[in-house]
């Protein structure tokens, strides 16, 4: 049956550029070349019995059987047997080597991907959504892995079987090889057809499988906003419609099958009627032996299946090129954070400056981010406010090099972020998001995202440092408590606490906070309070602040305004200044409960 692999018109790759992907997809398949030799000797090995079964069975015939010739008639069944067995070790041995080999490549392929995704600064994920990459390290893979497990092998062999099944059809007999052969345009019309229409059947499938799965996806998640407007006999509805088009989908996808099968079919038995009839006239007459026709007649089959078989793998090979293009397409990216040769590491410590600083972001033409001057000095608390959308989480990330400026520099003791070893970069600065992601594990292993090699004790000192070890040492297995999925198993504040822990296990010099807008309860909320004051401490920090207390507790604020830096001073300067922080706080102590 047909495997099912189709390419759209726009991902559908030109001669050249196939040319191109394969030969660099043979590049770095260099270290499977070895089993990729192997593979080829064994699969010559397993096509070995369906070209000599014919050669044999014709000797047997006029050999053995028209001449009653006994001992040649055991030779042809004894070398039979042995050609057999030897078939079918070769059989067993091509799957496994040639699995080797390309779940080999797939595997430095994956893992290459893998690295390169990882290495990519945050502009790469904005030009890239998660989905896309994902279904590059999935979808795209699992249409290779289709290549790699059965199509090349099948590609092989069937290249094998059509050449040499036609060189010993024509050394039995020219002509009724040429007799045989008169289906084969019709044969080949029909193939090209079906590649056509499989192609286009299958992406229907494809794309109505996509629909299903969305809707599916789409109703569990808003089940509740679907209940409670009382919209399920709609939703349903909905659904039949969707469902009902992907059995027809597939309905066609298999009449598209059947009519080609049918023909290729019909057209060998069309052909093996043709041979048997003018063969039989023609070893009546004694111009070819009886077991000249038999042996042609088996070998046509075996002529007409490989035309078969690559007619399905011309859509695979076009499915496999277009994805490793897209593969490849992501290996090309430079990261945007990038260490440049010759960089330094940054001083232990320092003044932070952002200098005549402007960004937009990728895909987007508006800056969000202009002329902002500030210089931080050493140990200095600055925290940035302003209304939603002003672009104080993006100079946060300016500051920590998550970004690159568009415009103007960032420096830290006088080196401009561009110039450090990522390495430096990563240890004085450290960024705490609003919402730290936690990773499947314990909190031990959570902790240790920010430094692999840290020891328990480092961790019980880190955890010492912000005070909030004995939180921590009350879960039922202490810090080789598992979090469960995305840290279900903590509450909020305890999520964040292990966000402060990982920046106190660095222990940088300047952090960079996104104070979390998530209200916790009173006791949570003094804890991560307390943990914030002294992992703060000494350090410069950049906090993105959305409650007046930590507000007030910061040496400087600086107001973000539409992207420009609108004022910058003290609390009591800024109240005095009255313009936007003054209304600003105005508007935070009237919302405060009394
Ligand atoms: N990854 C992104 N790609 C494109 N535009 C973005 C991206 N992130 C933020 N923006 C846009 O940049 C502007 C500034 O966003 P930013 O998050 O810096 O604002 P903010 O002042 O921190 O706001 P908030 O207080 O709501 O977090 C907004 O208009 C936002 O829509």
């Amino acid at each position: 049956m047909w495997g099912g692999s189709a390419v759209s018109e726009e991902d559908r790759l030109d001669a050249d550029e196939a040319k191109q992907v394969l030969r660099r997809a043979a590049r770095f398949a260099k270290p499977q070349r070895k089993l990729a030799l192997a593979t080829l000797g064994f699969v010559t090995l397993a096509t070995s019995t369906t070209i000599i079964g014919p050669l044999l069975l014709r000797y047997g015939i006029d050999e053995g059987i028209a001449k009653g010739d006994r001992g040649a008639l055991n030779l042809a069944i004894g070398i039979y047997i042995v050609v057999v067995i030897v078939a079918l070790i070769g059989s067993r041995q091509q799957y496994i080597f040639v699995n080797r080999a390309g779940e080999g490549f797939l595997r430095s392929l994956r893992l290459r991907l893998f690295a390169h995704i990882q290495r990519q600064g945050l502009a790469f994920f904005d030009r890239n959504k998660a989905g896309v990459l994902v279904s590059r390290m999935t979808a795209d893979m699992e249409s290779m892995s289709e290549l790699v497990q059965w199509g090349l092998l099948q590609f092989v062999s069937a290249a094998i079987l059509l050449v040499f099944a036609l060189i010993v059809l024509l050394i039995m007999s020219w002509e009724l090889t040429l007799l045989g052969l008169l289906v084969m345009p019709f044969i080949i019309v029909a193939t090209r057809r079906f590649q056509r229409d499989s192609n286009e059947a299958y992406l229907e499938v494809r794309e109505r499988v996509g629909e299903n799965l969305s809707a599916i996806q789409e109703n569990i998640t808003g089940v509740r906003v679907i209940q409670a407007s009382v919209r399920e006999g709609e939703q349903r509805r909905r659904f039949a419609v969707i469902n009902r088009q992907l059995y027809d989908a597939h309905l066609h996808s298999v009449k598209v099958s059947t009519w080609y099968f049918g023909a290729v079919e019909f057209f060998g038995v069309l052909a093996t009627a043709i041979v048997i009839g003018a063969g039989g006239w023609l070893a009546s007459s004694g111009q070819v032996s009886t077991g000249t026709v038999v042996g042609v007649v088996l070998l046509l089959s075996s002529l007409f299946e490989p035309v078969q078989q690559l007619s399905q793998l011309y859509n695979t090979l076009q499915a496999s090129t277009a994805s490793l293009a897209k593969m490849f397409q992501i290996l090309d990216t430079t990261p945007d954070v990038d260490e440049h040769h010759g960089a330094v590491d940054l001083p232990e410590s320092g003044e932070l400056a952002v200098d005549g600083v402007g960004f937009t972001y990728p895909r987007t033409s508006t800056p969000v981010l202009a002329d902002v001057d500030l210089t931080i000095a050493s140990g200095e608390r600055i925290a940035l406010v302003g209304p939603t959308g002003a672009g104080k989480s993006t100079l946060a990330k300016l500051v920590a090099r998550l970004y690159d400026p568009t415009e103007g520099h960032v420096r830290f003791g006088g080196v401009d972020l561009r110039d450090a070893t990522l390495a430096s970069l990563r240890n004085r600065i450290v960024v705490v998001p609003q919402e730290g992601f936690l990773f499947d594990g314990t909190i031990a292993d959570n902790l240790r995202i920010a430094r692999p090699d840290a020891t328990d004790d480092d961790l019980v000192r880190a955890l010492d440092a912000i005070g909030v070890r004995a939180r921590f040492e009350e879960f039922p297995d202490g810090l080789a408590t598992e979090v469960r999925e995305r840290g279900s198993r903590l509450s909020a504040g305890e999520r964040q606490l292990v966000s402060l822990a990982r920046a106190a296990l660095v222990d940088p010099a300047v952090l960079v906070l996104d104070e979390a807008t998530s209200s916790l309860d009173p006791g949570t909320e003094a804890l991560v309070e307390q943990a914030f004051e002294r992992l703060t401490d000494g350090r410069t920090t950049i906090v993105v602040a959305h409650r007046l207390s930590t507000v007030q507790r910061a040496d400087r604020i600086a107001v973000v305004e539409r992207g420009r830096l609108a004022e910058l001073g003290t609390h009591a300067e800024l109240v005095e200044l009255d313009g936007h922080y003054a209304r600003l706080a105005a508007a935070w102590t009237a919302s405060q409960p009394v």
